[in-house]
């Protein structure tokens, strides 16, 4: 493909995760997926070009723009080597008329902006929500250690006590390290999290939200693969995914529960008041995972910020049912919006006075309310908003 042709192409992608975006349909790495596998005539050279292409003009947008070609257009105003591949050659986009829409830039749409300065996320640090994530792997101690891992490129060592850092679209998939299940691509954001249950041998540890189980996975090497893991999730497709993972990792012995939405205590009866700690990895707007996830920015409304936060503090009281007198909840969301972080921690102690904070002691991060914010500019992780909450013993 010609460079203009490639352009043409991710114009064209452009308008379908646009278009996505607004019927919050799929995502915009699935979108190209599918184009990948239905346009053979792509090369490998094409597809990293294009997928560069649609990915800087998603950044380089603020609100969803009105077209492709106007947010390729807005690129053109950011990097002067594109203008000039709008040649109109065959296959090639149409030469820029004069005059022509161009998207608006920034960081999100303003609503959005507005709700970020609320929650004290401004300038260089609300600019690098969007900078280009690098690639992090856990080293999963059931089966090695950080020191002595065996991988093909260098690594650096990161502040997760068993990360380290790769550039990003390194092939770690092929790696044999990855195949026989010595490490995890794993943001370190993510693995402090996991830190902050202090998972321990023996206990009898929920992960409420488990999802595909990338944190269970991490809490099973915590315990040593001793104790009772749970990873419940209400998502089938999410949860199945554990299965095949946790073999390669030789976490053995994970219960999986599927949850009913509303109903989520029958199918956890048995746990009630047992657990010693609880993970709640609520789902959440994702503003700390716009590096991955751009065009999130422009999925979001109010009124699914509204639903997902009357989740976040519903599972919080399924968590507060679950944990055992001297038990803690970890409450983690990858947002850096207070009404799912700060505060709704905030409420849930003002729910449940027999929940007290406890104090959480990571490598990174700065206190916010009674947790910690981890945030991509002075992290260089995810957003996250992570915090812990101690069910107090009753009086002998
Ligand atoms: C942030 S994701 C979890 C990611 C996962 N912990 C990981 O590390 O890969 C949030 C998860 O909450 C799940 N969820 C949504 N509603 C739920 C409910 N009522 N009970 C339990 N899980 C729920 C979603 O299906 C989703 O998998």
């Amino acid at each position: 493909m010609t460079p203009a042709a490639r352009v043409q192409s991710a114009i064209e992608l452009l308008d379908r995760i646009v278009e996505a975006a607004r019927a919050k349909a799929a995502p915009a790495d699935r979108i190209l997926a599918e184009w990948f596998r239905n346009n053979r005539f792509a090369g490998s050279k094409d597809r990293r070009a294009i997928r560069e292409l649609v990915y800087a003009a998603i950044r380089a947008c603020g609100p969803v723009p009105a077209s492709g070609r106007a947010a390729m257009l807005r690129l053109a105003e950011t990097d002067p080597a594109i203008a000039p591949l709008f040649d109109g050659s065959n296959y090639g986009a149409a030469p820029i008329a004069e005059g022509e829409p161009v998207a608006e830039g920034g960081v999100a749409p303003s609503w959005l902006i507005a709700r970020l300065a609320a929650s004290g996320v401004e300038d260089g640090e609300a600019e690098a929500l969007l900078d280009r994530a690098p690639l992090d792997l856990r080293v999963n101690t059931l089966k090695a250690e950080r020191a002595t891992v065996t991988l093909p490129e260098p690594a650096e060592p990161t502040a997760a006590p068993h990360g380290l850092r790769l550039t990003t679209g390194t092939p770690v998939e092929q790696w044999p390290a990855f195949r026989a299940g010595e490490i995890e691509v794993q943001d370190t954001g993510s693995q402090l999290a996991c830190l902050a249950v202090g998972a321990q041998p023996g206990e009898t540890v929920i992960d409420l939200c488990a999802g595909g189980g990338g944190k269970t996975l991490a809490l099973a090497a915590a315990m040593d693969n001793q104790g009772r893991l749970i990873a419940s999730d209400t998502d089938r497709n999410r949860l199945s995914r554990l299965a095949p993972r946790a073999e390669r990792a030789g976490a053995a012995d994970i219960a999986t529960i599927l949850l009913n939405p509303q109903r989520e205590m029958e199918a956890l009866a048995e746990f009630a008041g047992e657990a010693d700690a609880v993970l709640v990895d609520a789902p959440c707007s994702g503003t700390g995972t716009w590096r991955r996830n751009p065009e999130a920015r422009w999925r979001l409304d109010e009124q699914e910020l509204s639903r997902l936060t009357t989740l976040q503090a519903y599972l919080l009281d399924v968590a507060a049912r679950l944990v055992k007198p001297g038990g803690r909840i970890v409450y983690v969301t990858c947002s850096l919006l207070d009404e799912e972080g700060a505060g709704q921690f905030d409420a849930l102690l003002a729910r449940h006075p027999d929940l007290q904070p406890r104090a959480l002691a990571l490598p990174l991060g700065r206190p916010r309310g009674q947790g910690i914010r981890l945030s991509p500019g002075p992290d260089s992780t995810d957003g996250f908003f992570i915090a812990c909450a101690a069910r107090v013993q009753a009086a002998a």
